[in-house]
């Protein structure tokens, strides 16, 4: 059942706030926040098949109500049907809440209303709605482990925005074609590759299905550190297909398809892994925005990165334009996207577009090259490797104060960890 109305916080009380959901039908959907270290987000829906999209990914935090843990979290986000009392996430902190609904939360100290109404929440309702929870994921365990998923997830958008991802995905399974894969390594570093070498690695609709599920893949990979995207056949990706793109070219179609490219590619860029496209041949449209979606870009002396969107009458819809601006600065980035201008290597490493230029491909091709350059950033125990991804992520979309927090969060889970531990008790010197 859809959202049909902005969420509004209805009732607020010291740590307790209320948030009122509409849902389609009449039915409404309460949201009990306590404010403390977390926030723990309680959902009663009152009302049977309402189906609430919730995300978040506090996994490390502590439960307020409950007192626990990364591995016992109440819920650590859903996308549910909620049957009359149901179930929850829990966020890191109020903003994380706010950004998951887009809205802001206006507090209105209104005690007297929420005593009147006898909705003046307690630590032990929390704590019984909590248990409630938690007996739901036991008896589900498919939910529980799609729900962690979630959680490390954080897409953009979900269905308050909107966003139809069943509908799409059915489309998008019309045009099929090509395949992303995946090879995990021991070593800690993943390759995904872009493969639809006959149409020069241009991304079918049944990959970009793919693309979601290697991500997913990725985000429970709990040993891995680094993820290499590279793409088929010596040359990156031409973009989107353009059969599919002509088939699709209607508005509904094409904001369904964005909100899906810039749901999974920004999940692709959040990953708690360093990751690195290494751009041989093309990277052209949606391929030159997939490069944006890792940490670094590699590029071979022949390469090109070109948005060419303007030339297809577009602006990059999968996230590319907000991430360039991040990556090249805004002057660069405007360049670069009204000029429709090809990058190669050269400018690429002169701009920061490119973080080093790939020698000319040796018998094993350029891959054992991207490895060995991203070994450097990726020696170690996974959980540091991981924890500095983690704060960079962090710092880089949140604001200073929860980044801040965050920070805090994740230094703890390595602070007197085995790591930390070996290297506090050998002999400390970083010349
Ligand atoms: C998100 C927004 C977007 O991404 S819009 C898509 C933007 N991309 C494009 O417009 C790329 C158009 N393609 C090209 O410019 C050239 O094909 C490039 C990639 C430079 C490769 O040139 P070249 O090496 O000479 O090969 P070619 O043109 O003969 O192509 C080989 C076969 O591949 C196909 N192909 C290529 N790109 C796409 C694409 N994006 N979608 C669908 N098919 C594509 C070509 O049509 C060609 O197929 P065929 O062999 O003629 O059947």
């Amino acid at each position: 059942m859809a959202v049909t109305s902005a969420p509004t916080w209805k009732r607020f009380t010291g740590q307790w706030k209320v948030l009122e959901i509409n849902l389609q039908g009449g039915k409404t959907a309460f949201f009990i926040a306590v404010l403390s270290k977390c926030v723990h987000i309680i959902n009663m829906a009152w009302g049977q098949n309402c189906s609430i999209d919730v995300v978040s990914d506090c996994h490390r935090s502590h439960c307020c109500c409950c007192q626990r843990g990364p591995e016992g979290p109440c819920f650590p986000g859903t996308h549910f049907t909620a049957t009359p009392l149901l179930l929850a996430g829990w966020w890191r902190t109020e903003r994380d809440l706010d950004s998951s609904f887009r809205f802001r939360s206006s507090p209105c100290a209104d005690t007297a209303v929420l005593k009147d109404e006898g909705l003046v929440p307690s630590p032990a309702l929390g704590m019984a709605l909590c248990s409630a929870g938690r007996r739901f994921l036991k008896d589900n365990p498919n939910s529980a482990s799609k729900l962690r998923a979630w959680a490390r997830a954080r897409a953009v958008y979900t269905g308050a925005d909107g966003y139809h991802a069943e509908e799409i995905k059915e489309k998008l399974r019309a045009f099929p074609g090509g395949s992303l894969d995946l090879v995990k390594r021991e070593s800690g570093i993943a390759v995904m590759t872009v493969n639809n070498p006959t149409r020069r690695n241009a991304f079918s609709g049944t990959m970009m299905l793919d693309l979601e599920e290697r991500v997913t893949e990725l985000e429970m990979w709990k040993e891995g550190k680094g993820l290499i995207v590279q793409g088929a056949a010596g040359t990156f990706c031409s973009g989107s297909d353009l059969n599919a793109v002509r088939a699709i070219s209607n508005p509904q179609d094409g904001m369904q398809m964005c909100m899906f490219m810039q749901n999974s590619l920004t999940r692709l860029l959040r990953l708690p892994l360093i990751s690195v496209a290494v751009v041989e041949g093309r990277a052209l449209g949606g391929g030159a925005e997939l490069t944006t979606a890792c940490d670094f870009r590699l590029m071979a002396p022949d390469s090109v990165i070109q948005f060419v969107h303007k030339h297809m009458g577009l602006v990059p819809g999968w996230g590319g334009a907000a991430r360039l601006v991040r990556i090249v600065g805004s002057q660069s980035a405007l360049k670069l996207l009204a000029g429709a201008k090809k990058v190669d290597a050269e400018l690429g490493a002169a701009i920061g577009l490119s973080d080093g230029v790939l020698e000319c491909p040796a018998d094993g091709g350029v891959l054992p090259q991207a490895e060995q350059w991203l070994s450097r950033y990726v020696a170690g125990p996974a959980d540091v490797v991981r924890a500095a991804k983690e704060v960079v992520v962090s710092g880089r979309e949140r604001h200073l104060e929860e980044a801040l927090r965050t920070e805090k969060d994740v230094f703890g889970t390595v602070w007197g960890g085995p790591a930390n531990t070996a290297a506090l008790a050998g002999k400390s010197k970083h010349k």
